[in-house]
Formats: structure tokens, C-alpha cells, sequence
């Protein structure tokens, strides 16, 4: 099976397009004519620069507006076809793409359209060249895959054959089983983009809000499903127009669209293991046991600070590495580290962003699979020597150049903190807060990077994306996508900031690209919670009055219960599913914050609606009257 991605979808000059598709690990490529066009090298060159890559030109595209049209434009069309197929010539690729007619010249007819591609047909074989059709959403007469193989079929010439494109015919809601009736050797090249459900414009939704499969909201397993039965063996390409990615970093583009194909690929071979995907095959995605660690780089007084927080939200020392200087912090199942090493990647990592969270440690099933998975997809995998005596433990490098470490219990590797740790004399004995596992952990990008971070969690593990929220900053808006772990052993919510003056936008440019800004751990019960808080002189996020005089107004809560909440700073959600209480430490940091919560019967969010009050809160705390925003 050979992988291949048209040159539109990613952005740069021709160069730069072709070393991210080289390096992201694609077979081939289409030829999007304006960037050939656009570039400053003659057809032969180019064709030789493509090879020099070890890539294949599989496709040049689009030929408009070709198909029944009246004279004198019939011959004209013609014309323009030789001149195109002597381009592809120099360029060394057989295949172009006919998209159907927009013109409003164009007669329509099916037998009319099928007798000219005939002829081209012909033409093309005169030169050892293929046409392929496909139908625009948008095409005149013809936007719908059925037709254009309709007219295929007609013109029945070795030559001509189909191309199908994903997001034409799942724009249109046409049904992916009626591809199944093609024969797989008429179909002659594949197009895969996703996009979001927008309800818009059908050219404007296509040219500006495709994305990558399994990035946006269209059944595309479905339709690669329904183009592996008819035996097709041809490439799997994608074409992605979306202005994002045009803009975006071309390398990074290019590997999510990577993923995104093995992703697909490995997904149809799994719901139909008698369909033959040529593609080895991959560890199936890795089911997530929870959160094994959370790891701070941190240094002197704000090394002093975070601990001191810790201990006020109930944590203990428990435990100090046999050779490094990183403590674990321990309360019920969660395990902080805090490392003070000045060498190796936490020194590093501090070095590039303060005190931040530098690495995940992640319970899986199998690491090795994990590791092999990641891989395959496209992630590199991260070593450090490991001291004598102590585990070498399996990490790759999230996106971001985070690290995720994976520990599985087959290994032996869920021994850690008996073989790399040894118990501390000062071991804190104080009763802990009640906190009992990691609820989810908050990583905050930019915008832009958003779909790459769902792709890359949705593609490894066994997670799926919940509906994107907007959270309302007071400066400006975040969008929040929360990825879940069948089981919710693991909730990763990833907020996009678009502006420095949100919350989230102001942590990513004062951390330099730090992740994750705050980590939500659960109890049993907020308020007796609250109160261990407050003997441990824990201080919680102040949240207004006028808050709760809201939440009265909002929900029928019985008046003592509020109150409650309003002494001890709990903030209330509540769903068909149950109810929501939360509460927040102060920023420390740049400005990262620990967050509680309680989770009451089935409720699945994370407290959005709240979101606004707590951030400016937080805004209220980092900037107390009279201080000048920035
Ligand atoms: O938007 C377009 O014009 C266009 C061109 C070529 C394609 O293959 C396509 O899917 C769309
Ligand atoms: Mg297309």
C-alpha cells in the first residue's frame, strides 16, 4: 500500500514541501499544479528531485473544466490536455486528475462526457498516460461519485479510470456502500481528507476546513472500508486544503498526516481482518491503566514552593531515587516527582521552560507494544542511560518534545519506586487530604496544534475526543477538546489558545511551550477534603459571591450545601449524569495550578461552565487590583 500526500496540504516552498513528505515517511505525493507552477525549476528537474527523494510522483492534478463542453472550448480543452500530459511526461508520472466540470459552459450529458474521456482516453494511451475522473461536490452536472463512474464506465477505455475522494462523497452524505459495486482496478487513485461538521458552502467548506482522517467528523473508516472491498490496491493519498495547515510547520503537518493513514489503515484492517490491507501489521491501539506519574523539573526556591503546595494539599515524601535527585511525592494513587538534576533531559527541560511537568508516566498494558505502536505512527522513540541496577523504562517524545514514559505490569516495570527509589528518613507522616488518583491532567498549546495532539493520543491509545468546548477567558477564548480512555483511566483535556492574554495563552509564552498547565486529581468527598486543605493552611482560589448567588439561581441547591461551598471556594456543575464539584490551588509557577474535584453518579465533563468565574479568579490572584494588564 503505498502512502502518498498531495503537495497543497502542507505549507513552504517546493523544497521544503518535498523534505517533510520525505522525512515524515510517505511512498509518493501529488503534484498540486501550483505549486509546481509556482516553482522555479523546469518539469524534468523537478521530477528528478521527487526521485532523489526516493519519492514517486503518483498523481498531477487538477485538469478543470474538460468535459462536454460545446465548441469551439471542446478542442480547446483538448489542446490543454497535450500541453498538460507533455508537463507530466517531464515530470515522470502517468496519472492525472479530471475533476468534473464547473463551467457553466458545460452541456452535461452523460454519454456526452463519457465519449470525451474516451477520446482523451485514447490520447493518454498514445503516451503510456492514465486519466482519472472525479466528481466535485460542487461540479456542474456531475458531484457525485456514482455519476462520474457512471460515466467511467461508459466511456470504457483502459485508460480512463475513477478517483475517488473522501471528502466529496461523505460531504454529500452519499452512502460509502455504493463504491462497494466498483471494480477495484476502475478506480485508479484515492483522495482521503476529514473535515469538521460545519453546516456551510460546499466548495468553501472544502477549500478551507479539510483535515486529516480521523481529525474531523466524517465517517472516513467507513468509506476506506467500502474502496478496500472492491480489491483496490492503488495509493492512499491525502488532500487536505485547510488554511491552518497552510500556514502551519510543514514538518508537523506532514507527520500528523502520516499517523493519520497507518492510523486509518490499521482501524479498516482491524474492523474487517478479511479485507488484505498490504500494510504490516501494528500492536493494536493500547488500552491506558492510568496515570503512573506526573514529573516536575524544578530548582531552588521554586523547587521549595511546589513541595511546600504539595504538602499542603496533603501529599507526603515518600520516596527519593537511588541516584538522582527526584523526590516522590505520594497521596492515594498519585505519584509526583520532583527533579532537581541538573544534567539529562528534567535539566534540559527546565532549562527551555522553568518548573513544568516534563514527563507523563503512563500505566499501559505493554510498554514494548506502546513503544511499537508509537513508532509505526510516526514518534520517535527517547533513551537516556539508566544508572546501574536501575529499569530502563520505555518513552518516546510526545508532541511538543514532551516526554511519555510507559509502564506496564508484565515487565516487571511496575516495580519502579521499590527498584529506582529507596524510602526518605524525613518521610512526612501527616494524614494525607483525601485525593485518591490523577482525574485528568490539562494541557494547554496553541490553537494550531490542537488537532495534532487529539490525532496523536485518539491514534496510540484507546481514547476518544469529546465534543470541543469553548471556555470563555475574559481576554480572549480557549477551546477545550477533552481526549477519554475507555474507563476514564486517563482524561487528557487539551486547550487551544489562540492569544497571549488568555490565561492559557499568557502560561504557554511565559513557559515557553510548556503542556501541562494544571492536574485535576479526585476525592471522595470535596468537603471533608476542604477541611484537611485547611488545616494544612492550603489556600484555596478565592471565587466571588456573585458566583454563588448565580448557582442558586441556576440549580435547586439546598441553601446549607451552598454555603458550604461558598466557605470553602467549591465550585458546582451538574449533568444528566450527576454532579460536578471542584475547587482550585492558587497559580504557582508560570502559572500552572492543581485543581480538585468530585465527581458525584455518571457526571462526564470537567465543570466548562465554571470555567469563565475560575479563570478570572485566577486572573484576579496573579494581578491584584491596580496592576497593569499586560
Ligand atoms: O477544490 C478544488 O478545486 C479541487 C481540486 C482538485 C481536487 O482533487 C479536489 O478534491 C478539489
Ligand atoms: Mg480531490
Amino acid at each position: 500500500m503505498k502512502t502518498s500526500i498531495a503537495t497543497v496540504s502542507i505549507s513552504g516552498n517546493f523544497e521544503e514541501k518535498l523534505t517533510a513528505i520525505q522525512e515524515a515517511g510517505y511512498d509518493g505525493l501529488e503534484i498540486f499544479e501550483q505549486d509546481f507552477i509556482a516553482h522555479d525549476a523546469g518539469p524534468k528537474e523537478v521530477g528528478r528531485m521527487v526521485r532523489d527523494c526516493g519519492l514517486d510522483i503518483l498523481l498531477f492534478q487538477p485538469f478543470r473544466d474538460f468535459e462536454g463542453m460545446p465548441a469551439p472550448q471542446r478542442a480547446k480543452a483538448f489542446d490543454r490536455a497535450e500541453r498538460k500530459f507533455d508537463l507530466m511526461q517531464a515530470l515522470g508520472t502517468d496519472l492525472i486528475l479530471i475533476c468534473s466540470n464547473v463551467s457553466p459552459l458545460a452541456l452535461g450529458g452523460i454519454d456526452r462526457a463519457a465519449d470525451d474521456l474516451a477520446e482523451l482516453g485514447e490520447r493518454a494511451k498514445a503516451r503510456g498516460l492514465r486519466i482519472g475522473y472525479e466528481a466535485l461536490a460542487w461540479g456542474r452536472h456531475v458531484n457525485d461519485h456514482r455519476d462520474a463512474w457512471e460515466i467511467v464506465r461508459r466511456a470504457d477505455h483502459p485508460n480512463v479510470g475513477l478517483i475517488l475522494d473522501s471528502f466529496h462523497s461523505l460531504a454529500r452524505k452519499i452512502d460509502s456502500d455504493t463504491i462497494r459495486a466498483i471494480p477495484g482496478d476502475k478506480i485508479f487513485f484515492v483522495q482521503l481528507a476529514d473535515a469538521p461538521l460545519i453546516d456551510m458552502d460546499l466548495l468553501y467548506w472544502s477549500r478551507h476546513f479539510r483535515n486529516m482522517p480521523g481529525e474531523g467528523d466524517l465517517p472516513v473508516t467507513d468509506f476506506m472500508t467500502a474502496v478496500m472491498s472492491t480489491g483496490y490496491t492503488g495509493p492512499i493519498s491525502l488532500e487536505i486544503f485547510n488554511d491552518q495547515f497552510r500556514g502551519g510547520n510543514t514538518k508537523l503537518i506532514a507527520e500528523d498526516g502520516y499517523r493519520s493513514l497507518i492510523f486509518l489503515m490499521d482501524t479498516v484492517q482491524r474492523q474487517s481482518p478479511d479485507l488484505a490491507v498490504d500494510m504490516p501489521p501494528l500492536p493494536a491501539p493500547i488500552s491506558v491503566a492510568g496515570t503512573a506519574f506526573l514529573e516536575f523539573c524544578s530548582r531552588g526556591k521554586e523547587a521549595e514552593a511546589l513541595e511546600r503546595l504539595l504538602e499542603t494539599l496533603g501529599f507526603h515524601r515518600a520516596r527519593h531515587h537511588v541516584s538522582k535527585q527526584v523526590t516522590l511525592w505520594k497521596q492515594g494513587d498519585v505519584h509526583i516527582l520532583v527533579n532537581r538534576e541538573t544534567e539529562g533531559y528534567a535539566a534540559s527541560a527546565y532549562a527551555m521552560h522553568g518548573t513544568t511537568v516534563c514527563d507523563i508516566g503512563i500505566a499501559v498494558s505493554d510498554a514494548g507494544a506502546t513503544i511499537e505502536r508509537a513508532t509505526r505512527l510516526g514518534s520517535t522513540p527517547f533513551h537516556q542511560p539508566a544508572g546501574p541496577g536501575e529499569l530502563d523504562i520505555p518513552a518516546i517524545r510526545g508532541l511538543g518534545g514532551s516526554l511519555l514514559h510507559f509502564i506496564d505490569d508484565s515487565s516487571g516495570l511496575a516495580d519502579l519506586w521499590q527498584v529506582d527509589f529507596k524510602p526518605v528518613e524525613d518521610a512526612t507522616t501527616a494524614p494525607d487530604a483525601g485525593l485518591i488518583a490523577v482525574d485528568h491532567i490539562a494541557q494547554t498549546m496553541s490553537y494550531q496544534d490542537m488537532l495534532s495532539w487529539s490525532l496523536f493520543y485518539t491514534a496510540l491509545f484507546r481514547m476518544k475526543k469529546a465534543t470541543m468546548l469553548d471556555v470563555i477567558d475574559p481576554d480572549g477564548l480557549v477551546r477545550s477538546q477533552a481526549i477519554e480512555a475507555e474507563g476514564n483511566t486517563l482524561r487528557i483535556t487539551l486547550n487551544g489558545a489562540d492569544t497571549h492574554r488568555t490565561l492559557a495563552g499568557e502560561f504557554l509564552a511565559d513557559s515557553f511551550g510548556a503542556s501541562v498547565q494544571h492536574i485535576a486529581m479526585s476525592t471522595s468527598d470535596i468537603f471533608e477534603t476542604a477541611e484537611r486543605l485547611q488545616e494544612r493552611q492550603f489556600q484555596p482560589l478565592p471565587i466571588s459571591t456573585n458566583y454563588y448567588d448565580d448557582l442558586a439561581a441556576r440549580f435547586d441547591i439546598d441553601t446549607a450545601l451552598l454555603d458550604r461551598m461558598r466557605l470553602a471556594n467549591i465550585l458546582y456543575d451538574r449533568d444528566e449524569g450527576g454532579e460536578f464539584f471542584q475547587l482550585y490551588s492558587p497559580p504557582f509557577a508560570n502559572g500552572m495550578f492543581f485543581e480538585v474535584i468530585e465527581r458525584r453518579g455518571a457526571y462526564g465533563g470537567y465543570g466548562a461552565p465554571n470555567a469563565p468565574f475560575r479563570i478570572a479568579a485566577q486572573k484576579r490572584f496573579l494581578r491584584p487590583k491596580g496592576m497593569p494588564r499586560r
